[in-house]
Protein backbone atom coordinates (compact mmCIF):
# COMPACT_ATOMS: atom_id res chain seq x y z
CA UNK A 1 0.00 0.00 0.00
CA UNK A 2 1.16 3.06 -0.32
CA UNK A 3 1.95 6.12 1.80
CA UNK A 4 -0.22 9.37 1.75
CA UNK A 5 1.55 12.14 0.03
CA UNK A 6 1.98 15.26 1.57
CA UNK A 7 0.39 18.66 -0.15
CA UNK A 8 2.56 20.27 -2.48
CA UNK A 9 3.24 22.87 -0.13
CA UNK A 10 4.80 20.92 2.34
CA UNK A 11 6.77 19.29 0.05
CA UNK A 12 8.68 22.33 -0.88
CA UNK A 13 8.99 23.24 2.59
CA UNK A 14 10.66 19.89 2.81
CA UNK A 15 12.91 19.48 0.43
CA UNK A 16 14.28 23.32 0.19
CA UNK A 17 16.33 22.56 3.79
CA UNK A 18 17.68 19.32 3.27
CA UNK A 19 18.74 20.48 -0.64
CA UNK A 20 20.56 23.67 0.90
CA UNK A 21 22.44 21.75 3.79
CA UNK A 22 25.62 20.76 1.78
CA UNK A 23 25.76 24.48 0.75
CA UNK A 24 25.06 26.14 4.48
CA UNK A 25 28.20 27.26 6.01
CA UNK A 26 28.60 25.49 8.82
CA UNK A 27 26.75 22.12 6.82
CA UNK A 28 25.13 19.58 8.11
CA UNK A 29 26.54 19.78 12.01
CA UNK A 30 24.93 22.91 12.67
CA UNK A 31 21.32 21.77 11.41
CA UNK A 32 21.28 19.27 14.31
CA UNK A 33 23.73 20.04 16.70
CA UNK A 34 22.98 16.78 18.08
CA UNK A 35 24.27 15.01 14.76
CA UNK A 36 27.38 13.83 16.08
CA UNK A 37 25.69 12.69 19.16
CA UNK A 38 24.42 9.17 19.88
CA UNK A 39 20.87 8.44 20.06
CA UNK A 40 19.50 9.15 23.45
CA UNK A 41 17.54 6.09 25.04
CA UNK A 42 14.13 7.13 27.32
CA UNK A 43 12.74 4.10 28.44
CA UNK A 44 8.65 4.57 29.21
CA UNK A 45 6.37 4.23 31.93
CA UNK A 46 3.01 4.45 31.04
CA UNK A 47 1.08 4.59 34.16
CA UNK A 48 -2.83 3.49 34.59
CA UNK A 49 -4.06 3.39 37.79
CA UNK A 50 -1.40 3.67 39.78
CA UNK A 51 -0.22 0.70 37.95
CA UNK A 52 3.05 0.56 35.33
CA UNK A 53 1.13 -0.74 32.33
CA UNK A 54 1.95 -1.37 28.10
CA UNK A 55 -1.15 -0.35 25.43
CA UNK A 56 -0.97 -2.07 21.91
CA UNK A 57 -1.86 1.22 19.62
CA UNK A 58 -2.28 3.55 22.67
CA UNK A 59 -5.53 1.89 22.94
CA UNK A 60 -7.92 2.06 26.53
CA UNK A 61 -8.24 -1.38 27.47
CA UNK A 62 -5.26 -3.18 25.98
CA UNK A 63 -3.45 -2.82 29.29
CA UNK A 64 -0.74 -5.31 30.39
CA UNK A 65 0.43 -4.50 33.89
CA UNK A 66 3.94 -4.21 34.94
CA UNK A 67 3.11 -3.62 38.37
CA UNK A 68 4.72 -0.36 40.32
CA UNK A 69 5.67 2.87 38.47
CA UNK A 70 8.51 3.41 40.84
CA UNK A 71 9.99 0.18 41.09
CA UNK A 72 9.94 0.00 36.96
CA UNK A 73 11.60 3.84 36.69
CA UNK A 74 14.06 2.75 39.33
CA UNK A 75 15.33 -0.50 37.73
CA UNK A 76 15.75 1.84 34.34
CA UNK A 77 17.61 4.50 36.03
CA UNK A 78 19.66 1.57 37.93
CA UNK A 79 20.19 0.45 34.37
CA UNK A 80 21.80 3.51 33.11
CA UNK A 81 18.99 5.30 31.56
CA UNK A 82 19.45 9.09 31.60
CA UNK A 83 16.37 9.97 30.33
CA UNK A 84 12.58 8.78 31.60
CA UNK A 85 9.58 9.19 29.76
CA UNK A 86 7.04 9.17 31.99
CA UNK A 87 3.24 9.40 30.87
CA UNK A 88 -0.10 9.27 32.62
CA UNK A 89 -2.75 7.35 30.92
CA UNK A 90 -5.55 8.34 32.94
CA UNK A 91 -5.15 12.18 32.11
CA UNK A 92 -4.32 11.47 28.76
CA UNK A 93 -7.51 9.07 28.57
CA UNK A 94 -9.33 11.57 30.90
CA UNK A 95 -10.48 9.05 33.70
CA UNK A 96 -8.61 10.89 36.31
CA UNK A 97 -5.16 11.42 36.82
CA UNK A 98 -1.99 9.56 38.94
CA UNK A 99 -0.62 12.94 39.89
CA UNK A 100 0.78 11.91 43.22
CA UNK A 101 2.51 8.80 41.78
CA UNK A 102 4.14 10.71 39.42
CA UNK A 103 5.68 13.40 41.02
CA UNK A 104 7.04 10.40 43.52
CA UNK A 105 8.50 8.92 40.62
CA UNK A 106 10.12 11.91 39.39
CA UNK A 107 11.28 13.41 42.94
CA UNK A 108 13.11 9.72 42.92
CA UNK A 109 14.86 10.27 40.11
CA UNK A 110 18.32 11.66 39.31
CA UNK A 111 17.83 11.13 35.63
CA UNK A 112 16.26 13.28 33.49
CA UNK A 113 12.31 12.84 32.81
CA UNK A 114 10.10 13.55 30.40
CA UNK A 115 6.18 13.91 31.40
CA UNK A 116 3.49 13.64 29.05
CA UNK A 117 -0.35 12.74 29.55
CA UNK A 118 -3.04 15.22 30.16
CA UNK A 119 -0.91 18.45 30.13
CA UNK A 120 -3.38 21.05 27.92
CA UNK A 121 -3.89 24.25 30.06
CA UNK A 122 -2.28 26.47 33.07
CA UNK A 123 -3.21 24.45 35.78
CA UNK A 124 -1.71 20.64 34.63
CA UNK A 125 1.15 22.70 32.79
CA UNK A 126 2.15 23.91 36.70
CA UNK A 127 1.59 20.57 38.57
CA UNK A 128 3.75 18.76 35.70
CA UNK A 129 6.45 21.40 35.80
CA UNK A 130 6.20 21.61 39.51
CA UNK A 131 7.16 18.10 39.71
CA UNK A 132 11.16 18.84 38.72
CA UNK A 133 10.75 17.04 35.43
CA UNK A 134 12.85 18.23 32.38
CA UNK A 135 10.65 18.51 29.91
CA UNK A 136 6.73 18.01 29.09
CA UNK A 137 5.18 16.65 26.46
CA UNK A 138 2.17 18.13 25.01
CA UNK A 139 -0.39 16.27 22.68
CA UNK A 140 -3.79 17.05 22.75
CA UNK A 141 -3.80 20.86 23.35
CA UNK A 142 -1.01 21.84 20.52
CA UNK A 143 -4.15 20.24 18.14
CA UNK A 144 -6.80 22.12 20.13
CA UNK A 145 -5.91 25.02 21.87
CA UNK A 146 -2.68 26.36 19.26
CA UNK A 147 -2.86 29.57 21.21
CA UNK A 148 -2.16 28.30 24.57
CA UNK A 149 0.54 26.27 23.11
CA UNK A 150 2.34 28.93 21.09
CA UNK A 151 2.32 30.94 24.44
CA UNK A 152 3.32 28.07 26.92
CA UNK A 153 6.33 27.57 23.90
CA UNK A 154 7.32 31.77 24.19
CA UNK A 155 7.37 31.01 28.05
CA UNK A 156 9.47 27.58 28.53
CA UNK A 157 11.12 27.48 25.40
CA UNK A 158 12.63 23.69 25.20
CA UNK A 159 11.10 22.55 28.50
CA UNK A 160 8.32 21.98 26.02
CA UNK A 161 8.03 19.14 23.42
CA UNK A 162 5.28 18.68 21.44
CA UNK A 163 3.56 15.01 20.63
CA UNK A 164 3.04 14.37 17.17
CA UNK A 165 0.79 10.95 17.34
CA UNK A 166 -0.54 9.63 14.50
CA UNK A 167 -2.51 7.36 12.05
CA UNK A 168 -0.96 7.98 8.48
CA UNK A 169 -0.31 11.71 8.22
CA UNK A 170 -3.38 12.39 10.82
CA UNK A 171 -2.51 13.72 13.94
CA UNK A 172 -4.82 11.95 16.99
CA UNK A 173 -5.20 13.85 20.65
CA UNK A 174 -7.47 13.00 23.55
CA UNK A 175 -5.49 9.92 24.33
CA UNK A 176 -4.87 9.62 20.79
CA UNK A 177 -8.94 8.88 20.07
CA UNK A 178 -9.66 11.64 18.22
CA UNK A 179 -8.81 12.97 15.04
CA UNK A 180 -6.77 16.52 15.19
CA UNK A 181 -5.33 17.59 11.51
CA UNK A 182 -2.75 17.08 9.18
CA UNK A 183 0.91 16.26 10.58
CA UNK A 184 2.69 18.34 8.15
CA UNK A 185 0.48 21.71 8.18
CA UNK A 186 0.51 21.15 12.13
CA UNK A 187 4.12 20.53 12.29
CA UNK A 188 5.07 24.15 9.80
CA UNK A 189 2.69 25.87 12.79
CA UNK A 190 4.76 24.62 15.44
CA UNK A 191 8.34 25.22 13.81
CA UNK A 192 6.98 28.91 12.97
CA UNK A 193 6.01 29.26 17.11
CA UNK A 194 9.36 27.92 17.84
CA UNK A 195 8.33 24.86 19.18
CA UNK A 196 11.81 23.42 20.17
CA UNK A 197 11.28 19.34 19.69
CA UNK A 198 9.10 16.78 18.65
CA UNK A 199 7.99 13.60 19.86
CA UNK A 200 6.68 11.79 16.84
CA UNK A 201 4.50 8.38 17.21
CA UNK A 202 2.96 6.20 14.91
CA UNK A 203 0.13 4.84 16.63
CA UNK A 204 0.22 1.78 14.21
CA UNK A 205 3.25 0.80 15.78
CA UNK A 206 3.05 1.66 19.47
CA UNK A 207 2.98 -1.69 22.10
CA UNK A 208 3.66 -3.93 18.72
CA UNK A 209 6.67 -4.61 18.92
CA UNK A 210 6.55 -4.31 14.94
CA UNK A 211 9.49 -2.13 14.54
CA UNK A 212 9.44 1.80 14.43
CA UNK A 213 8.27 3.71 11.52
CA UNK A 214 11.57 4.83 9.76
CA UNK A 215 9.91 6.31 6.46
CA UNK A 216 7.98 8.70 8.22
CA UNK A 217 10.88 9.91 10.89
CA UNK A 218 12.51 10.33 7.88
CA UNK A 219 9.47 12.47 6.42
CA UNK A 220 9.40 14.23 9.56
CA UNK A 221 12.97 15.27 9.93
CA UNK A 222 12.78 16.69 6.19
CA UNK A 223 10.29 18.67 7.17
CA UNK A 224 11.44 20.21 10.11
CA UNK A 225 15.09 21.14 11.44
CA UNK A 226 13.75 20.99 15.17
CA UNK A 227 15.05 17.33 16.76
CA UNK A 228 13.08 14.27 16.86
CA UNK A 229 12.22 11.22 19.51
CA UNK A 230 10.89 8.47 17.89
CA UNK A 231 8.40 6.50 19.85
CA UNK A 232 6.49 3.31 19.13
CA UNK A 233 6.95 0.29 17.68
CA UNK A 234 10.67 -0.71 19.01
CA UNK A 235 11.46 -4.25 18.70
CA UNK A 236 14.92 -5.47 19.01
CA UNK A 237 18.43 -4.02 18.94
CA UNK A 238 18.73 -3.63 15.12
CA UNK A 239 15.66 -1.37 15.22
CA UNK A 240 17.60 0.96 17.84
CA UNK A 241 20.56 0.89 15.11
CA UNK A 242 18.11 1.62 12.80
CA UNK A 243 17.00 4.61 14.56
CA UNK A 244 20.62 5.91 15.60
CA UNK A 245 21.65 5.57 11.94
CA UNK A 246 18.93 8.53 11.59
CA UNK A 247 20.87 11.06 14.27
CA UNK A 248 21.91 12.84 11.25
CA UNK A 249 18.94 13.22 9.73
CA UNK A 250 17.48 14.83 13.39
CA UNK A 251 16.34 12.21 15.23
CA UNK A 252 17.67 12.76 18.72
CA UNK A 253 16.60 10.06 21.11
CA UNK A 254 14.00 6.66 21.28
CA UNK A 255 11.48 5.84 23.55
CA UNK A 256 11.21 2.11 24.45
CA UNK A 257 8.60 0.62 25.86
CA UNK A 258 6.87 -3.18 24.98
CA UNK A 259 10.38 -4.21 24.60
CA UNK A 260 11.79 -3.14 27.79
CA UNK A 261 9.04 -4.67 29.52
CA UNK A 262 8.77 -8.30 27.31
CA UNK A 263 12.23 -8.36 27.77
CA UNK A 264 13.50 -8.75 24.06
CA UNK A 265 16.21 -6.94 25.28
CA UNK A 266 17.67 -5.25 28.30
CA UNK A 267 18.29 -1.42 28.65
CA UNK A 268 22.12 -2.25 29.15
CA UNK A 269 22.58 -3.93 25.83
CA UNK A 270 20.12 -1.34 24.53
CA UNK A 271 22.23 1.44 25.47
CA UNK A 272 25.44 -0.70 24.21
CA UNK A 273 24.02 -0.85 20.66
CA UNK A 274 23.35 2.89 20.14
CA UNK A 275 26.99 3.93 21.68
CA UNK A 276 28.99 3.07 18.90
O1 LIG B 1 2.33 9.72 25.57
C1 LIG B 1 1.10 9.91 25.69
O2 LIG B 1 0.64 10.99 26.08
C2 LIG B 1 0.14 8.77 25.39
C3 LIG B 1 -1.21 9.05 25.33
C4 LIG B 1 -2.11 8.02 25.05
C5 LIG B 1 -1.67 6.74 24.82
C6 LIG B 1 -0.31 6.46 24.87
C7 LIG B 1 0.59 7.47 25.16
N1 LIG B 1 1.94 7.22 25.21
C8 LIG B 1 2.50 5.95 24.99
C9 LIG B 1 3.96 6.02 24.95
O3 LIG B 1 4.61 7.02 25.05
C10 LIG B 1 4.64 4.68 24.78
O4 LIG B 1 5.17 4.40 26.02
C11 LIG B 1 5.73 4.74 23.76
O5 LIG B 1 5.19 5.11 22.54
C12 LIG B 1 6.49 3.40 23.67
O6 LIG B 1 5.93 2.54 22.70
P1 LIG B 1 6.43 1.00 22.57
O7 LIG B 1 7.92 1.01 22.61
O8 LIG B 1 5.90 0.54 21.21
O9 LIG B 1 5.82 0.25 23.70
Amino acid sequence: MGHPVPPREVRRRRRAPADQLDRHPLGREDRHPMSTHRLELLPAVDVRDGQAVRLVHGESGTETSYGDPLEAALTWQRAGAEWLHLVDLDAAFGTGDNRERIAEVVRAMDIKVELSGGIRDDETLAAALATGCTRVNLGTAALESPEWVAKVIAEHGDKIAVGLDVRGTTLRGRGWTRDGGDLYETLARLDSEGCARYVVTDIAKDGTLQGPNLELLRNVCAATDRPVVASGGVSSLDDLRALAGLVPEGVEGAIVGKALYAKAFTLEEALEAVSR
